[in-house]
Formats: structure tokens, sequence, C-alpha cells
């Protein structure tokens, strides 16, 4: 339904030439909810501008549905209005001064030729029941909640009854329980609805909850594009493991690499580890050994012959007591559930399942 392919977006400054989308190639279904993760200028709105056609790219082609959008090889581009995408923005870019009905009605009043009045009627009647604002019809805009707000945004996009929708960090002003509760009811929406939607976040919680599949970007490329299980779980890079969650790192050799089904042996700056997902690691090879602090568990000293360690430094975070952890010639995090009773200065055996360590190249 949206295809991007090479796109490239040169801007031209006083500074020189900011090269902001390098090469982003990305195809998504319909119905399919992709998102585009990434830090503060690693090119994801501009990709997005590049979509909706607010942007002109310097290279590539992009396609919505079946038409070609733009195509800077052929000098194809098709201007905004005349492609089939709603837009949601992080301002939601509500108009102040009209009712939460002629703000929705807004987009079918624009259409040409025009659209009967009774037809525009029952459509705004539709998406404003469908985002649980029917009733506040004549209410002025502003006089409305953030989360109101952000749904009136959303009634706007789909009145157009657009096949995609685009999202750029559409949550941002909203409090955090908001947002929590807004995100999972958004993805329902796009979901009942059948709509495609490119969602641009810098948000990994968002990118992992909302998502059928994540891209992660940096420095105006796709350096990652998986499911939020694989991207959390199998990050292909530091970078992207460390953008996405917590994670310990520490330098490595592989002693033994996995063959079939067995698990490798590895020696870090933590000691002795084991782990078992296949790479392309070789015995001899210096790695990059990662793990995520939820899956370092600490248990009594000498237990098993695992590593033991000393708990430097504890943090109560609420839902579990995170433990900085002396082990070997390194520390790591751990997580642990409150109710577990540990001290600083206390020795402490660190174990780690071999299917929660990842190999990252050095
Ligand atoms: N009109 C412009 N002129 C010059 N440089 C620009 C322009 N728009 C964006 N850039 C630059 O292009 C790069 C990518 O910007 P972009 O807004 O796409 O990043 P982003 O990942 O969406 O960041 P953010 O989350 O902060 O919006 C940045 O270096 C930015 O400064």
């Amino acid at each position: 339904m949206i295809g991007i392919d090479d796109l490239q977006v040169r801007f031209n400054t006083e500074k020189g030439v900011v090269h902001a989308v390098r090469g982003v190639t990305i195809d998504v279904a319909a119905g399919e909810f992709y998102t585009l993760l990434g830090p503060s200028g690693c090119g994801k709105t501009t990709t997005l501008r590049c979509l909706a056609g607010l942007e002109r790219p310097t290279g590539g082609r992009i396609t919505v549905g079946n038409a070609v959008v733009h195509d800077s090889g052929l000098g194809v581009s098709v201007p905004t209005h005349k492609r089939d995408i709603g837009m949601v923005f992080q301002s939601y870019a509500i108009w102040p001064h009209l009712t939460v009905f002629e703000n929705v009605a807004f987009p079918l009043r624009e259409k040409r030729p025009k659209i009967d009045e009774a037809v525009i009627r029952d459509r705004v009647a539709n998406a404003l029941e469908l985002v649980q604002l029917s009733g506040y019809e004549s209410r002025p805009a502003p006089f409305l909640s953030g989360g109101q707000q952000q749904r009136l945004a959303l009634a706007r996009a789909i009145v157009r009854e657009a096949s995609v929708v685009l999202f750029d960090e559409p949550l941002s002003n909203l409090d955090a329980k908001l947002r929590a509760e807004t995100r999972l009811e958004l993805r329902k929406l796009v979901k009942r609805l059948g709509m495609t939607a490119l969602y641009v976040t810098h948000d990994q919680t968002e990118a992992l909850t909302m998502a059928d599949r994540v891209a992660v970007m940096r420095d105006g490329e796709i350096v990652q594009e998986a499911s939020p299980v694989e991207i959390y779980m199998r990050p292909n890079s530091r970078f992207v493991a460390s953008f996405i969650g917590q994670c310990n790192f520490a330098g490595g050799t592989v002693r033994r690499a996995v063959n079939g089904s067995g698990v490798g042996q590895l020696e870090t700056e933590w000691g002795p580890m084991q782990y078992s997902v296949a790479t392309e690691a070789e015995a001899g090879e210096d790695v990059t050994v990662a793990v995520r602090p939820e899956n370092v568990r600490l248990i009594g000293p000498g237990a098993d012959g695992l590593p033991e360690g000393e708990i430097v430094e504890k943090m109560f975070l609420g839902d579990c007591v995170e433990c900085r952890v002396s082990v070997g010639t390194a520390h790591i995090f751990a997580r642990v559930h409150p109710s577990q009773a540990v001290e600083v200065g206390q020795r402490i055996g660190v174990d780690i399942r071999p299917e929660d360590v990842a190999l990252l190249s050095a």
C-alpha cells in the first residue's frame, strides 16, 4: 500500500548540504501499522513529509496504493491534496476558531466537485462517533482536553476515508497516563477501520506497543526493520539495542561457536558465559555481548558455579529494583522483583540464560 524506494533528501543550508534521508526503502502492506523510530534528526519526519507531498525528495520513487505519487527520475510529483492520504501531526493543527463539527468537515468542504451538505453531515457524524466525540459537535475546538483534541485530529484524518494515514508524534503533547491509554485506542481504531498507518515516533514504548513492524532509523538510514519483539530481542547493533530499552554490553571473545542446536562458549568481561542464538561469529572472534537487565537473575552466592559478583548500588524503581553488580572486570545491571532481598555489599551469583545473550559485532 505504501512503497518508498531509495528515497534521498538533501537540504542546502548555510552550513552546507544536509543529507537528511539516505536511500530509505520501505514496503508497507495494506492494513499494516508501520512505525519509523529513531532519535531526533534521524530523518523520520522528512521521510513522512515526502510521502505526504510536503517535501520534495532529491531522488527516489513513492507509491500509494497503485498510484505513483513521486518519481524523481520521471519528474512525477502529485500534489498533497491529490494523494490518498490522511495526516495527524504532533501539533494537532486543529482550527481554534472552528467548532468540533466544522474542524472535521473542513477537509470535505475543500473537495471539488463540492460534496453535498447532507453527505458531509453524515460523514462527520460517523467520524466523530468512531473517535467517541459524538455530542461535542458545537463545542469550540480549544475547549476540548488534550486527549479529545488528539481524537478530533484523528477524526479529521479519517473523515477523508483515505486508505493511508500518516502520524507524526501524535501523542507527544499528552500526559503520560493519557498517552498510554491513547496508544492502544489509536491502534485499535486504525485496525478497525482497516487503514494502513505510517507512524513516526522517537518513543520506543509507542513503537513497541503499537506497531506491526518497526524500522529503526539513524542518520537518514534504516538500520533495522523487524517486528517489535524481534527488534527488542534480536537487535542487530549496539545502537538499536541501546536505543530500544536498556541493555548491558561487554567485550568478549567466542571460545566455541554455536553449532546445530548446541550452546556456544564465550569469554567476556563478566566471566565465562554461554550463548545459544546462532550467529555468524566464529571461534576466536571478538564480539560485543548484549544482555537486557531484566534477563539478569541474581541468585545466592556459590550457586551452580555461576559467576559471582558484588552488588555495588541499588535503586528502587517501583515495579522492580535495579542493581549494579560488579562482576569479572566490569559491571552489569540487573532488575529484580521488589520482594527479593538485595543489599549493597552482598555477594551474589549472576545467572544469565544462554538464549538471552545477543552477540553483536565488536
Ligand atoms: N527544511 C530543512 N532545511 C534544512 N535542514 C533540514 C530541513 N528539514 C530537516 N532538516 C534536517 O534534516 C535532518 C532530519 O530531520 P528530520 O526532521 O527528518 O528528523 P526527525 O528524525 O524527524 O527528528 P525530530 O524527531 O526531531 O523531528 C536533520 O538534520 C534536520 O536538521
